[in-house]
């Protein structure tokens, strides 16, 4: 084993690559190394980058080239009372974000939803989705390959689920432009978000079609999927978990907790949510769930660039004699509870936090409980923002609480 100075040494001299350190140090020295490296070539202090409490090697599965850790700082909204089937309980949600306001505001609409006797949320269904994209001769071949694919959902399945003991193949949908073909797998992954899960089983049934059929892959990932894009597909079908929340809350606690009316958060959202979001051709007819969405897959552990999908969500209002009724619709939300990032240390305490690290009993159900949690945490921030734009001290909110 080599110290920290003799490698950042080897890599200066073009003895070693820089991601090659750990094959010659302890995960521990290969970091140092890079920072030590870092420091001499462009000036800059690692030195808090470098100080963190896990073992280095921990985040082997989840880094490369390795020089310390990101720290963001991390809140708690709640207690969030959420009733569902997925989910039961009141739950501390973990947000990790530089955003200064934004945990106050889900923890303002925690509370207004608390007053109103707690949230309803319920997970739609489970399906994270690979799509490959073949290329025939032209159309007519393209066509015969789709009838085929249809034909042989049984057989692709068997070999996809061959090399997961947890995925199941839902549906393998062709889909034709010109000469290619484009297979949109959907799978129930359980409690993993699934996307090596997807993607491992995919490359197995896309053989399939090669052997079967006279196609040729291209990619095993052909944008149909569609994975870290905004995409229609996803906000009309659905990806990963399609889930959501609502609930009543009393013109009195609108008026307690947010200084404004049932009439003026359903006027604000009728504008701005609905008729605001289609003259802007947006994706998402919502105030701002990727906020919560982003915060909290950065503290459990999710794969952080999946918030584009999760923004796709539809927040709707309407003045009830009972109050006023708030719902939240989140079609595309990519979650799990294993695998991934959410085996590091302190996203598996958030994940502690919630009761929900790990795998559920039976499969599938803490990944659905988390969802249901975070679709309830969207819907408290939609509510305060909303609130917040009714009763106008949304900039006034910013100028005390985000700088
Ligand atoms: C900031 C507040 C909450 C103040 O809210 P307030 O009503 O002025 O203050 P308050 O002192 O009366 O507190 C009300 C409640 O807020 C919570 N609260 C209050 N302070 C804290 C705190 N320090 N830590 C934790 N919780 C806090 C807490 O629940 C408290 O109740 P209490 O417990 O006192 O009975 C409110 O003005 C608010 O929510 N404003 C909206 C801010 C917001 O939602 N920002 C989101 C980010 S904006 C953005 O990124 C997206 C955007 C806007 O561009 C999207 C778009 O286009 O719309
Ligand atoms: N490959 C790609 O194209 C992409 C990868 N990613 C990355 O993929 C990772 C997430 O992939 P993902 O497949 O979720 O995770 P992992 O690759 O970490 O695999 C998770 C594995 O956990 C096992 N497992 C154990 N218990 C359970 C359970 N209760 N439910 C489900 N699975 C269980 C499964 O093994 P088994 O299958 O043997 O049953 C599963 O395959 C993230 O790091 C993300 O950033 C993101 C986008 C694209």
């Amino acid at each position: 084993m080599t110290d920290a100075e003799t490698l950042a040494e080897r890599v200066k001299a073009g003895d070693l690559r820089l991601y090659e350190l750990e094959a010659h140090a302890d995960a521990d020295t290969a970091a140092a190394a890079r920072r030590q490296l870092l420091a001499e070539e462009v000036g800059a202090d690692l030195e808090t980058v470098g100080d963190y409490s896990f073992p280095t090697d921990r985040a082997d599965p989840n880094i490369e080239n390795m020089i310390g850790v990101a720290q963001i700082p991390m809140g708690v909204a709640g207690p969030l009372p959420v009733d569902g089937e997925a989910a039961g309980g009141s739950f501390y949600l973990p947000l990790a974000t530089t955003e200064g306001a934004l945990v106050a505001s889900v923890n303002r609409g925690a509370d207004a939803i608390r007053a109103a006797g707690g949230a309803n949320a319920t997970v739609l269904q489970r399906g994270m989705t690979r799509a490959p994209v073949f290329e025939t001769s032209g159309v007519r071949e393209a066509a015969a390959v789709a009838d085929w694919i249809r034909a042989s959902r049984d057989r692709l399945a068997a070999a996809a689920e061959a090399t997961t003991s947890h995925g199941e193949l839902r549906e393998a949908t062709p889909y034709v432009v010109g000469d290619s073909v484009f297979v949109r797998f959907v799978y129930d992954t359980k409690d993993a978000m699934g996307m090596n899960m997807a993607t491992i089983a995919t490359r197995e049934a896309a053989e399939v079609i090669e052997a079967e059929t006279p196609v040729s892959l291209v990619a095993v990932s052909g944008n149909l999927c569609t994975d870290k894009k905004p995409a229609g597909i996803n906000a009309i079908e659905g990806r990963g978990r399609s889930v959501a929340a609502d609930a009543v809350v009393p013109a009195d606690v609108i008026e307690d907790r947010f200084g404004t009316s049932p009439d003026a958060i359903a006027e604000v959202n009728t504008r701005k949510n609905l008729i605001g979001s289609a003259k802007a051709a947006s994706l998402g007819f919502n105030a701002h769930a990727a906020n919560v969405v982003g915060a909290a897959f950065l503290a459990l552990g999710q794969d952080v660039a999946q918030v584009v999908e999760g923004a796709h969500a539809i927040t709707s209002v309407e003045v009830r004699d009972a109050g006023l009724y708030v719902s939240v619709t989140l079609p595309a939300l990519a979650v799990g509870t294993v695998g991934g990032g959410t085996g590091l240390p302190t996203q598996s305490e958030a994940l502690e936090l919630l009761g929900l690290a790990g795998g559920g009993d039976p499969p599938g159900t803490n990944g659905d409980a988390l969802a249901a949690v975070l679709a309830a945490g969207a819907l408290a921030g939609e509510l305060s923002l909303l609130g917040a734009l009714a009763g106008r001290h949304l900039a006034s909110a910013h100028a005390e609480h985000g700088r």
